[in-house]
């Protein structure tokens, strides 16, 4: 299987090229040159198995440049109850995934059980083991350059602390994420882990990775990996959730099912797309945004109109407040028939702070095909959501999950099951919890108290020759 940029100037690779590459050298990202396809027999016999043998058969489709024996054992080695019990001991944690029902049809699939209880964890261990297999083998090293708006930063630091021959240097919106994320991330002192706090939103950190990412000579001198959703591996990884999750709510291959995504940067909605196009019975893929609902307008009006960071709103459900989201192009070139120039026209005007419009166009009824719906959440509604939950079903949810339900509740076709991705934990976000609740979330023993140790962070205003130099002051050469 090999590897195509979106704006199709970019030569075709291998998955563990891409792995290591992140962002395609035209500025593009990387996606299969043709989805692979799951048979009926094959969706009947994944049924029945466990979720690494899960993992296994969905990223031997993709990754068929690394040996099975070798997949086998990097993703035996990832998925285990023990990295995604998150200090239980129940039933629940071999499943890595459980799905908890909260009333006839309406399922919420557990992703946030790994060790920074959000569903980065889900790809990232895997990521870090992928990484750690694919240096090896070239004796190399990487230096992984990320944007986090509260969630991939700490998967990713959690995921890379210690590994040999990998630095990270992570870039995060100065006082805009919880007290708990700041305290996840910043509390490390791995001398492998850097923590960059930019004085900007998560969009101004995402355009410096990706400015970095286009300077291709200093991408080479030092380097430069990427461990968001832009990375394709990310993307794969969460694949498979999808089919665990079907597999949960159904009894058979026959039925379809709603998935419903709490939805920022495009990269968990994109890995269901993507299920859906290899044959996963996926009747509607339903988008949820917060306040900052630039996807929300696009598949209500088809207009793609990213917002610049003043209009960028802080929300109560930080990690979602995105406006310029990376994977939608991703979709976009699937929509617009795999047409590269096409891709280019549009992020031509996108990239100047425009917009691009296809309502007029043969692609607005192309949409439909794609099974999307989408709706937004406001922070009223997430404190209703939170709180009708707990109370119909003393079940706590974080303020994410919850854009998700309440978005998912209003927009699903009735007949289908509606499968709510949960992306995170409500210890994350104590303060929400207390204003819905009146009461504190749980946590881990292990995670009391960590916003009281000592922090290390970097605080940079968003200049990229700033982060270039305290990048190469900080890689040896
Ligand atoms: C808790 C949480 N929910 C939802 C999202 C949105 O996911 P995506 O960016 O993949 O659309 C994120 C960040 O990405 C997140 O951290
Ligand atoms: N919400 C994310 C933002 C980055 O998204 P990614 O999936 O592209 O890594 C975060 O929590 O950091």
């Amino acid at each position: 299987m090999k590897y195509i940029s979106t704006r199709g100037n970019a030569p075709a690779k291998t998955f563990t090229e891409i792995l290591l590459g992140g962002l395609a050298p035209d500025g593009g990202l990387y996606l299969p040159e043709q989805y692979p396809q799951v048979t009926r027999a094959e969706l009947d016999a994944w049924r029945k198995l466990s979720y690494a043998d899960l993992a296994f058969a969905v990223l031997s489709k993709f990754a068929t440049d690394i040996p099975a024996t070798d997949l086998k054992a990097i993703v035996g080695k990832t998925y285990t109850a023990q990295v995604y019990s998150n200090g239980r001991a129940d039933s629940d944690a071999a499943q890595i995934t459980p799905l908890r029902t909260l009333s006839e049809g309406v399922h919420i699939l557990e992703l946030s059980n790994g060790p920074t209880l959000a569903f980065k964890d889900m790809a990232m261990q895997l990521l870090g083991n992928l990484f750690e297999y694919a240096l090896a083998k070239k004796n190399e090293e990487l230096n992984i350059l990320g944007a986090t708006s509260g969630d991939t930063g700490s998967a990713a630091e959690y995921a890379m602390r210690g590994k040999k021959g990998i630095r990270v240097f992570m870039l995060s919106p100065n006082g805009k994420m919880s007290a708990f994320q700041r305290a996840q991330m910043y509390s490390l002192q791995d001398p492998n882990i850097h923590n960059i706090a930019i004085n900007g939103m998560f969009d101004d950190a995402q355009d410096m990775v990706k400015a970095v990412s286009n300077d291709h000579a200093f991408k080479a001198r030092y380097k430069i990996g990427t461990v968001n959703s832009i990375n394709w591996a990310r993307v794969s990884a969460q694949v498979v959730y999808y089919f665990k999750g079907y597999f949960a709510a159904t009894k058979s291959n026959d039925e379809q099912v709603a998935f419903s995504v709490p939805s920022g940067n495009f990269g968990n909605i994109c890995a269901g797309h993507i299920a859906r196009m290899m044959g996963l019975p996926i009747g509607q893929l339903i988008l949820a945004t917060n306040e900052n609902d630039v996807l929300d307008e696009f598949f209500r009006t088809g207009v793609y109109r990213p917002r610049g960071t003043d209009h960028t709103y802080e929300t109560s459900s930080p990690s979602m407040d995105i406006s310029k989201a990376s994977n939608f192009e991703r979709f976009v070139f699937d929509l617009v028939g795999r047409d590269g120039a096409k891709v280019r026209e549009f992020w031509s005007a996108v990239d100047k702070g425009g917009a691009f419009d296809i309502k007029g166009s043969s692609y607005w009824n192309d949409l439909s095909r794609f099974n999307f719906a989408s709706g937004k959440s406001s922070h009223q509604d997430r404190l209703k959501t939170i709180r009708e939950v707990w109370q119909e079903y003393g079940v706590m949810i974080d303020p994410h999950t919850a854009d998700g339900l309440k978005v998912g509740l209003e927009q699903r076709r009735p007949s289908l099951p509606l499968i709510c991705l949960e992306t995170a934990l409500p210890a994350k976000f104590a303060a929400t919890i207390q204003e819905a609740l009146s009461r504190q979330p749980e946590r881990p023993a292990a995670m009391e108290g960590i916003e009281d140790l000592p922090q290390r962070c970097e605080v940079m205003d968003a200049d990229v020759g700033k982060l270039k130099s305290f990048i190469a002051a900080n890689v040896p050469q």
